[in-house]
Order: structure tokens, then sequence, then C-alpha cells
């Protein structure tokens, strides 16, 4: 069963063409990741599925339901890209991640023990259980992000979308971010996330899908960092995986194919 299937998807942003005739197929269980360039319209695929861009044309199907008739987004747990959850906010770290319960529970229904339960899970699955009760701008830009993917994960979605999840986060929150990911997929999720770098998470992708200006470029096996390739003593050796498509390789943390 696909999670997710986007047929031949085109968005605008004010009449500039932005996706083109886009398809991909998130099957359940799988681990999928998006990579590309700066502005070549990852996040854009991401927000779209997600309904928050409109579609020009093409269809947009979630856990077998149109998008428009999908009613049912408790499924689905959503970071996003760079938001911090520590701007001001006096909130602790437990009262972020219980607000991450109320798609399931409804605003008006006091928390539960099986709330409680699931914000405690989830902390520590990204090993921030001690940090509970403290306020969340006392935490690391890492541990502030690891407390929104607790957020997400409280809500026990059947599919995670996480836009750039590591970007600028240190060693030890990737690291455990990658320990909560594999939990969440050895339990059965499905995981759609965008990336520059993927880091640790590396061997838990399944399907690596790169978009080059607005197209999937390349689908399939992770390809090999092509950061390296700019450097003395790089021997060439992986073939572009088509004559049409060298492009990819424009940025350092562009990936390339390595058949
Ligand atoms: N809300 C918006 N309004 C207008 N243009 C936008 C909007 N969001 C993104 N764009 C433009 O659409 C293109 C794709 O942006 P998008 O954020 O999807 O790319 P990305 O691959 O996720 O890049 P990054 O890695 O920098 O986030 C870029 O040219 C960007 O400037």
């Amino acid at each position: 069963m696909s999670v997710v299937s986007v047929q031949h998807a085109a968005v605008s942003y004010g009449g500039r063409a932005v996706l083109h005739d886009v398809t991909l197929d998130v099957p359940a269980g799988q681990v999928v990741a998006i990579l590309g360039a700066n502005g070549s319209g990852k996040s854009t695929l991401v927000r779209t599925i997600l309904g928050l861009v409109p579609l020009d044309s093409g269809t947009i199907e979630l856990f077998g339901t149109p998008q428009r008739r999908f009613r049912r987004w408790a499924r689905i747990g959503y970071v996003p890209q760079r938001m911090g959850a520590g701007s001001g906010v006096p909130a602790t770290v437990g009262e972020v991640v219980a607000s991450g319960r109320l798609a399931r529970r409804g605003v008006f229904r006091p928390s539960g023990a099986a709330d409680r339960a699931a914000v405690r899970a989830a902390l520590e699955d990204v090993g921030l259980l001690d940090r509970i009760g403290d306020p969340v701008s006392t935490l690391s830009g890492g541990q502030q992000q690891r407390t929104l993917i607790a957020r997400a994960l409280a809500g026990r979605p059947d599919l995670l979308v996480l836009d750039e999840p590591t970007a600028g986060v240190d060693a030890a929150s990737q690291d455990a971010f990658a320990v909560a990911l594999r939990h969440f997929g050895g339990a059965g999720g499905t995981i759609l996330l965008v990336a520059h770098e993927l880091g640790p998470i590396e061997p838990l992708v399944d399907r690596a899908v790169v978009v080059h200006d607005g197209r999937i470029a390349y689908e399939g096996a992770v390809p090999e960092p092509a950061g390296h390739h700019a450097q003395p003593g790089h021997d060439h050796v992986h073939p572009h995986a088509a004559a049409e498509r060298p492009a990819i390789c424009v940025a350092p943390t562009d990936r390339m194919p390595s058949r």
C-alpha cells in the first residue's frame, strides 16, 4: 500500500512554476529521502503533499484517499524546516511534546494517562526524558530539534514527514535522531524526509529521490556524496545516472548516483 502517492504534480508560486510533473510513491514502512540542492523544490514537494501548498495540476493520495477528502491528519506527524522551539516561549520540554497529542485527543479533552505515557515514550526515543521539566529555551539547538521530533512522535503517527531535520544539528543530536527514526521505522512507521546530508540516517534510507529544478532527477539507492568531487586526487569513477542529468552534481551537498 502507498502511504503517499503523487502523480504528475505541478506547483507554482505566483505564476512561477516550481514543481513540474512530479510523480512519487512512498510505500508503507519505507524510509524515503528527498535530496537536492537549495531551491530545487524539496520543501515545496513536502508542503504540497501535506496540503499546505495547492496543486496546479496532478493528484495526491494519502493512505489511499485523495488528499482533498483526507481528514485523518493525526496519522501524519510533521516537523517543518528550521522551526525554533524555544523562541521566547516559556514552555517546558514536556509541554511542547504534549502539544503533539492535541490532534489525537481533541483540544477540549484533558490529557490522560495515555497522553502522558506517549509524551514520556517520545522523549525517551529522542534521549531527552531527563529534560522533561526544563524550559525549552535552556536546550541547545539540536536538543530543541529533538523536542520537535518527539512532539511529532507523541502523536503516534503512521507517517513521519521531516524537512531537513538534522540541518545544523550537533552530532549527538543527529545520532539520537537516527535512533528515534530506527525505532519508529522498526515499529512499521513510514518516513518521508528532506535532507541535504543524511549523516547517521543514511543506513535507514530505503530509497532516495533527487529533486533538481523542480523535477525528479533520480530515484533509487542512496547516491554517493558528490562533495569530494572537486578535491584533488578524486578519480571521477561513478558515471552520471543519465546523460541528461549531469547538472544534479552542482552543489557540494548534492549527491550523485554511484552506478
Ligand atoms: N512561499 C513561497 N513563495 C514564493 N516562492 C517560494 C516560496 N517558497 C519557496 N519558493 C521558491 O520556490 C523554489 C523552491 O523552494 P523550496 O523551498 O521548495 O526548495 P528547497 O529545495 O526546499 O530548498 P531549501 O533546501 O533551500 O529549503 C525556490 O526558488 C524558492 O525561492
